[in-house]
Protein backbone atom coordinates (compact mmCIF):
# COMPACT_ATOMS: atom_id res chain seq x y z
CA UNK A 1 0.00 0.00 0.00
CA UNK A 2 1.45 3.34 -1.16
CA UNK A 3 -0.07 5.50 2.36
CA UNK A 4 2.55 8.23 3.48
CA UNK A 5 3.78 7.68 7.05
CA UNK A 6 2.62 10.28 9.62
CA UNK A 7 3.23 10.51 12.79
CA UNK A 8 0.29 8.59 14.14
CA UNK A 9 2.52 5.49 12.73
CA UNK A 10 4.93 6.76 15.04
CA UNK A 11 5.09 4.25 17.75
CA UNK A 12 6.47 6.00 21.20
CA UNK A 13 8.28 4.32 24.58
CA UNK A 14 6.85 2.24 26.16
CA UNK A 15 5.78 0.38 23.32
CA UNK A 16 7.32 -3.35 23.37
CA UNK A 17 8.25 -3.22 19.81
CA UNK A 18 10.95 -0.85 20.91
CA UNK A 19 12.55 -2.59 23.26
CA UNK A 20 12.52 -6.31 20.94
CA UNK A 21 15.53 -7.17 18.83
CA UNK A 22 14.46 -6.74 15.28
CA UNK A 23 14.93 -9.77 12.93
CA UNK A 24 16.93 -9.70 10.18
CA UNK A 25 15.31 -9.55 6.89
CA UNK A 26 15.59 -12.55 4.10
CA UNK A 27 17.20 -11.55 0.71
CA UNK A 28 15.71 -10.52 -1.12
CA UNK A 29 13.69 -7.66 0.73
CA UNK A 30 9.67 -8.29 -0.57
CA UNK A 31 8.52 -5.56 -2.37
CA UNK A 32 6.33 -4.71 0.49
CA UNK A 33 9.51 -4.50 2.39
CA UNK A 34 11.37 -2.16 -0.35
CA UNK A 35 7.84 -0.02 -0.31
CA UNK A 36 7.79 0.51 3.72
CA UNK A 37 11.66 1.54 3.29
CA UNK A 38 10.84 4.02 0.45
CA UNK A 39 7.65 5.29 2.69
CA UNK A 40 10.24 5.51 5.52
CA UNK A 41 12.51 7.74 3.56
CA UNK A 42 10.18 10.19 2.17
CA UNK A 43 8.68 10.68 5.66
CA UNK A 44 12.43 11.58 7.26
CA UNK A 45 12.24 14.11 3.88
CA UNK A 46 8.67 15.19 4.22
CA UNK A 47 9.53 16.13 8.11
CA UNK A 48 12.21 18.34 7.25
CA UNK A 49 9.93 19.99 4.35
CA UNK A 50 8.66 23.25 6.20
CA UNK A 51 5.03 23.13 4.22
CA UNK A 52 4.67 19.21 4.64
CA UNK A 53 5.76 19.15 7.86
CA UNK A 54 3.08 21.99 8.64
CA UNK A 55 0.51 20.55 6.94
CA UNK A 56 0.59 17.16 8.40
CA UNK A 57 2.25 17.99 11.79
CA UNK A 58 5.57 15.99 11.80
CA UNK A 59 8.41 16.32 13.93
CA UNK A 60 11.97 16.48 12.08
CA UNK A 61 14.38 14.15 11.99
CA UNK A 62 16.96 12.48 10.49
CA UNK A 63 16.32 8.72 10.34
CA UNK A 64 14.06 6.00 10.94
CA UNK A 65 13.97 2.51 12.03
CA UNK A 66 11.59 0.01 11.63
CA UNK A 67 10.42 -0.41 15.16
CA UNK A 68 9.95 2.69 14.93
CA UNK A 69 6.64 2.33 13.09
CA UNK A 70 6.03 -1.18 14.91
CA UNK A 71 7.82 -3.25 12.66
CA UNK A 72 10.48 -5.35 14.23
CA UNK A 73 12.82 -5.64 11.16
CA UNK A 74 16.16 -4.72 10.44
CA UNK A 75 16.04 -1.84 7.94
CA UNK A 76 15.98 2.49 8.53
CA UNK A 77 16.33 5.34 6.63
CA UNK A 78 18.05 8.61 6.90
CA UNK A 79 18.07 12.25 5.01
CA UNK A 80 20.66 14.54 6.68
CA UNK A 81 23.81 16.67 5.51
CA UNK A 82 26.72 16.16 7.91
CA UNK A 83 28.85 18.57 9.08
CA UNK A 84 30.99 18.81 5.70
CA UNK A 85 27.64 18.74 4.24
CA UNK A 86 28.03 16.02 2.63
CA UNK A 87 24.65 14.82 2.33
CA UNK A 88 23.26 10.92 3.30
CA UNK A 89 19.72 9.64 1.65
CA UNK A 90 19.64 6.11 2.04
CA UNK A 91 17.58 3.52 2.91
CA UNK A 92 19.33 0.08 4.03
CA UNK A 93 18.46 -3.17 4.92
CA UNK A 94 19.69 -5.78 7.60
CA UNK A 95 22.44 -2.86 8.56
CA UNK A 96 25.80 -3.79 11.04
CA UNK A 97 28.60 -2.45 12.59
CA UNK A 98 31.44 -4.68 11.36
CA UNK A 99 33.78 -2.69 12.67
CA UNK A 100 34.21 0.83 14.98
CA UNK A 101 37.12 3.09 16.64
CA UNK A 102 37.53 3.00 20.42
CA UNK A 103 37.47 6.50 20.19
CA UNK A 104 33.66 8.43 21.09
CA UNK A 105 32.35 11.23 19.79
CA UNK A 106 29.06 13.12 21.01
CA UNK A 107 26.83 15.71 20.41
CA UNK A 108 27.31 18.74 22.94
CA UNK A 109 23.48 18.85 22.33
CA UNK A 110 22.36 15.57 22.87
CA UNK A 111 19.91 13.52 21.25
CA UNK A 112 16.15 13.41 20.35
CA UNK A 113 13.44 10.62 19.32
CA UNK A 114 10.27 10.29 17.29
CA UNK A 115 9.69 7.96 20.09
CA UNK A 116 10.24 9.65 22.92
CA UNK A 117 7.57 12.48 23.40
CA UNK A 118 10.19 13.99 26.05
CA UNK A 119 13.30 15.88 26.24
CA UNK A 120 15.90 14.07 27.71
CA UNK A 121 18.78 15.77 28.25
CA UNK A 122 22.76 14.99 28.32
CA UNK A 123 25.88 13.40 26.17
CA UNK A 124 25.10 9.98 24.04
CA UNK A 125 28.66 8.89 23.82
CA UNK A 126 29.14 6.99 20.32
CA UNK A 127 31.93 5.57 18.49
CA UNK A 128 33.73 8.56 16.58
CA UNK A 129 34.23 5.95 13.55
CA UNK A 130 32.04 2.77 12.26
CA UNK A 131 32.22 1.06 9.36
CA UNK A 132 28.60 0.05 8.45
CA UNK A 133 27.76 -3.02 6.18
CA UNK A 134 24.16 -3.45 4.35
CA UNK A 135 22.00 -3.87 1.27
CA UNK A 136 20.15 -0.65 -0.01
CA UNK A 137 17.21 -0.20 -1.53
CA UNK A 138 18.25 -0.93 -4.99
CA UNK A 139 19.80 -4.81 -3.66
CA UNK A 140 23.50 -3.73 -3.72
CA UNK A 141 25.48 -4.82 -0.65
CA UNK A 142 27.19 -1.35 0.16
CA UNK A 143 29.87 -0.50 2.96
CA UNK A 144 30.16 2.52 4.39
CA UNK A 145 32.86 4.32 6.62
CA UNK A 146 31.31 6.71 8.64
CA UNK A 147 32.54 9.48 11.42
CA UNK A 148 31.14 12.83 13.10
CA UNK A 149 27.60 13.84 12.75
CA UNK A 150 26.61 10.73 10.50
CA UNK A 151 28.19 7.96 12.45
CA UNK A 152 26.33 9.51 15.36
CA UNK A 153 22.82 9.27 13.45
CA UNK A 154 23.33 5.50 12.08
CA UNK A 155 24.41 4.33 15.81
CA UNK A 156 21.06 5.76 16.99
CA UNK A 157 19.17 4.29 14.02
CA UNK A 158 21.10 0.51 14.59
CA UNK A 159 20.42 0.97 18.14
CA UNK A 160 16.56 1.21 17.60
CA UNK A 161 17.00 -2.31 15.97
CA UNK A 162 18.40 -3.38 18.97
CA UNK A 163 15.84 -2.06 21.20
CA UNK A 164 18.13 0.46 22.21
CA UNK A 165 16.95 4.02 23.19
CA UNK A 166 19.52 7.06 23.12
CA UNK A 167 19.52 7.83 27.11
CA UNK A 168 20.14 4.21 27.61
CA UNK A 169 23.89 5.77 27.10
CA UNK A 170 23.60 8.70 29.37
CA UNK A 171 25.77 8.87 32.15
CA UNK A 172 22.97 8.81 34.80
CA UNK A 173 25.17 10.04 37.43
CA UNK A 174 26.72 13.43 35.59
CA UNK A 175 24.63 13.15 32.46
CA UNK A 176 26.63 16.26 30.47
CA UNK A 177 30.64 14.50 31.84
CA UNK A 178 31.79 14.15 28.25
CA UNK A 179 33.12 10.05 28.08
CA UNK A 180 36.62 9.01 28.37
CA UNK A 181 38.51 9.18 25.27
CA UNK A 182 35.92 11.68 23.51
CA UNK A 183 36.32 14.68 21.10
CA UNK A 184 32.73 16.26 20.29
CA UNK A 185 30.75 16.06 17.38
CA UNK A 186 29.56 19.71 16.27
O1 LIG B 1 15.41 7.30 15.29
C1 LIG B 1 15.24 8.39 14.69
N1 LIG B 1 14.50 9.35 15.23
O2 LIG B 1 13.93 9.10 16.41
C2 LIG B 1 14.24 10.62 14.55
C3 LIG B 1 14.30 11.81 15.48
N2 LIG B 1 15.65 12.01 16.01
C4 LIG B 1 16.58 12.66 15.28
O3 LIG B 1 16.36 13.01 14.15
C5 LIG B 1 17.89 12.90 15.95
C6 LIG B 1 18.10 14.09 16.64
C7 LIG B 1 19.33 14.31 17.25
C8 LIG B 1 20.35 13.37 17.19
C9 LIG B 1 20.13 12.21 16.48
CL1 LIG B 1 21.38 11.03 16.37
C10 LIG B 1 18.89 11.96 15.86
CL2 LIG B 1 18.61 10.48 15.01
NI1 LIG C 1 15.02 7.56 17.43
Amino acid sequence: MNDMITMDQIVREGDPVLRKKAEDIELPASKEEIETLKEMLQFIKNSQDDEIAKKYNLRPGVGLAAPQIGLSKRMLAVHFTDFNDREYSMGLINPRIVSHSVEKTYLQSGEGCLSVDRDVPGIVPRYARITIKGTNLEGEEVKLRLKGYAAIVLQHEIDHLDGIMFYDHINKDNPFQPPENSTPAE
